[in-house]
């Protein structure tokens, strides 16, 4: 433990000493309470004038105070410019933003860095509640009046600082000592309500413990700006039942309120969705065909899944390389590359290996895997 404040010379400190702690778990060992046991910190320091509330063991803080939170201030910093939305009442789902001019699709409309952390270790553990309430406390009380004025699960009836994070926290995951989780609570994120064909995506970005938000499309003044909460790529009952079950409310998006022999038409697709990923995922299966990645595109573009495109043009790239035509196979390699930097960020496998395809696609591993068969893979 440090006997002096981690800081840099132009920041506030990021470490700050528990506020309180459990003991620690059964078989965690150690005596000392504040070595093993989960606690509760504030820290001031992180993204001035917000501040950071954490629940996890001392040693997680200190990891991440270390190895993530000093690059978090400055990165905010620089991408800071005027916000082109508004936070507005909403008929029907409490706060949400409203664009206040045209954003192009692709436009970076969100960086936040997260105020509110609960180790997932910590998620659930008895006496979590009262941790999360005094590291929440300890943001000051303008700061944690902010935080306690987000919106809970309709209907719930527990604490509000419970209610808050299971109204509006992200599972997130960071690298400090190995994969963990972690769930996280951004301020402004949090008022982005949900809608079935969300014209918002998002990654969490590890190394600045930031979430940002890219528009999947163009929008225009006064639109509603949304992300979803659920897999898209489920039929409308089963969305609605999953939103309900977590959220409390019931969908009234646009692709959730359409005619029943239009919404019909909608689960049919949703269905054929599923139907041609398992086609084309199964690489030695030999029912994938370009053709097919190809309609996956058209099907997510009906369905309105532009923040989730990136996924079929994947797919299109690979069965145009598989059938040996690399001019098709960069093109879709390219789009696939180009969203899903935004909406997956950097370090998935899948854009490292668009990334491949599209210096050398001879020399990626799916060159001519459906034209030569099994013994390519
Ligand atoms: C993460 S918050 C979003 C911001 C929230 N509207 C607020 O006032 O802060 C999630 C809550 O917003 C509301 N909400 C989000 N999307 C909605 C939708 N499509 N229809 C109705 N309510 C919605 C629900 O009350 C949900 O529990």
């Amino acid at each position: 433990m440090p006997t002096r404040p981690l800081q840099r010379a132009d920041q506030q400190p990021l470490w700050t000493d528990p506020l309180a702690c459990l003991p620690p778990l059964p078989g965690h060992g150690g005596e000392r309470v504040n070595r093993q046991g989960t606690c509760a910190f504030a820290t001031p320091g992180f993204n001035p004038p917000v501040g950071l509330a954490a629940v996890t063991t001392p040693r997680r803080f200190l990891e991440l105070a270390r190895s993530r939170l000093n690059r978090t201030a400055s990165a905010a910093a620089a991408g800071s410019t005027a916000s082109p939305y508004r936070a507005t009442a909403i008929p029907g789902k409490g706060i949400g933003l409203i664009a206040t001019r045209p954003i192009r699709a692709g436009e970076r409309v969100m960086a936040e860095p997260v105020t509110v952390l609960v180790d997932g270790q910590a998620w659930g553990q008895e006496g979590w509640e009262g941790l999360l309430a005094a590291a929440v406390e300890g943001l000051g009380e303008k700061m944690a009046g902010e935080v306690r004025g987000l919106a809970m699960p309709d209907g719930w009836t527990g604490g509000v600082e419970e209610g808050v994070v299971r109204g509006n926290a992200f599972k997130i995951s960071g690298k400090t000592g190995g994969e963990m989780g972690w769930h996280g609570v951004f301020l402004g994120v949090s008022r982005l309500n949900h809608a079935c064909a969300p014209n918002m995506g998002y990654h969490f970005d590890r190394d600045s413990m930031e979430m940002r938000v890219y528009a999947a499309q163009d929008v225009w003044p006064g639109e509603e700006l949304t992300i979803s909460y659920v897999d898209l790529i489920q039929d409308s009952h089963t969305r609605q039942e999953s939103l309900s079950a977590t959220w409390g409310f019931t969908c009234t998006c646009q692709r959730c309120t359409r005619e029943s022999h239009v919404l019909a038409e909608s689960d049919s697709r949703v269905q054929q969705i599923l139907d041609l990923w398992r086609e084309v995922d199964d690489y030695g299966g030999g029912k994938g065909t370009p053709e097919k990645a190809e309609l996956l595109v058209t099907l997510y573009e009906l369905e309105g899944l532009q923040a989730r495109i990136h996924e079929a043009y994947y797919r299109a790239a690979l069965e145009w390389n598989g059938d040996g035509d690399q001019t098709r196979a960069v093109r879709y390699a390219r789009l696939g590359l180009d969203r899903g930097l935004l909406m997956k960020g950097e370090d998935k496998p899948f854009v490292q290996s668009l990334r491949e395809m599209v210096k050398d696609p001879k020399d990626h591993w799916s060159w001519r895997f459906r034209v030569d068969g099994k013994e390519k893979l």
